[in-house]
């Protein structure tokens, strides 16, 4: 019998960082299986709204349920569900005096009591996963921006974790690289049976692999739908965005939080 329920519920979610009020209103459902994208202009509250998801910022109002629970605040709870979730951050994070395959290693070492070679077979795994078995032994230093990107994300995967959250997992890659990472990104979440949050600004590459997509922008939720559907959005703030356009209802200067609510 398959889990019929979202992986992810945000509901009414208030964040507030520095005494001011980031996001309000949230309410989003994230259905097992699926790819969303959470889009925004820079500055709009996306690494915000990521921070509750592992717990990092507690709600200031609302709720936030990941994987079948609501996001706990004791720090023993939190290690045990942040195990559950595989993060790509924007930086890949490798330790440069370690190699691909050591790297992959680490959470398993960390996490877990497997034997040596059990490790090694699924470092293998993982690297091959990401079509990289054999830099293995390659120092980041030795890898392409693309290939480092993906071993990161063998490392994110190592764990087995059912929920996959990417951070800006294109910033810094050309095109090609990127083309590479997006399909990755698909081809992981369906043969591992996974679900995938993509929170980035880059809205091009990023739409074709995705079942659905979020806007943020000035303090809320100011689109849900599928890719189809955003790309279709007559919302002159949804164009200005689309368009990346100066002008428009988003301030060039996006201040994402509104004043007053927690001051
Ligand atoms: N620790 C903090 N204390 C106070 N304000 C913060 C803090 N972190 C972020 N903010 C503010 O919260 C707002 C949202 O920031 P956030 O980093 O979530 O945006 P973002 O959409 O991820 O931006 P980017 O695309 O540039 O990474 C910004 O106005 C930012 O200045």
């Amino acid at each position: 019998m398959t889990d019929a329920s979202p992986i992810v519920r945000l509901d009414q979610l208030r964040l507030d960082r520095g005494g001011r009020t980031v996001l309000r209103d949230i309410s989003l459902q994230v259905p097992r299986g699926s790819i969303v994208a959470v889009l925004g202009p820079s500055g709009s509250g996306k690494s915000t709204l990521l921070s509750a998801l592992t717990g990092e910022l507690p709600a200031a109002a609302g709720t936030v349920e990941v994987l079948g629970q609501p996001v706990p605040r004791s720090q023993r709870a939190l290690l045990e569900l942040r195990k559950g979730i595989g993060v790509l951050l924007q930086g890949n994070g490798l330790l440069t005096d370690l190699t691909a395959a050591e790297n992959v290693a680490l959470p398993l070492r960390m996490h877990t009591r497997l034997p040596a070679p059990v490790i090694r077979r699924l470092v293998q795994m993982k690297l091959h996963a990401v079509g990289l078995r054999a830099a293995a032994d390659a120092y980041p230093r030795e890898l392409s921006g693309g290939m480092a990107r993906r071993v990161a994300l063998a490392r994110a995967l190592a764990l087995d974790p059912p929920l996959m959250i990417y951070d800006e997992p294109l910033t810094g890659l050309d095109p090609i690289a990127s083309g590479v990472v997006m399909s990755l990104v698909r081809r992981l979440n369906d043969t591992l049976g996974l679900t995938s949050i993509v929170v980035t600004h880059h809205v091009h590459e990023t739409l074709p692999i995705a079942d659905h997509a979020v806007v943020i922008a000035n303090g809320g939720l100011v689109f849900s739908g599928t890719p189809a559907q955003l790309q279709a959005s007559t919302d002159p703030l949804i164009r200005q965005f689309l368009n990346g356009e100066p002008d428009g209802p988003i301030p060039f200067e996006s201040r994402a939080f509104t004043s007053g609510e927690a001051a």
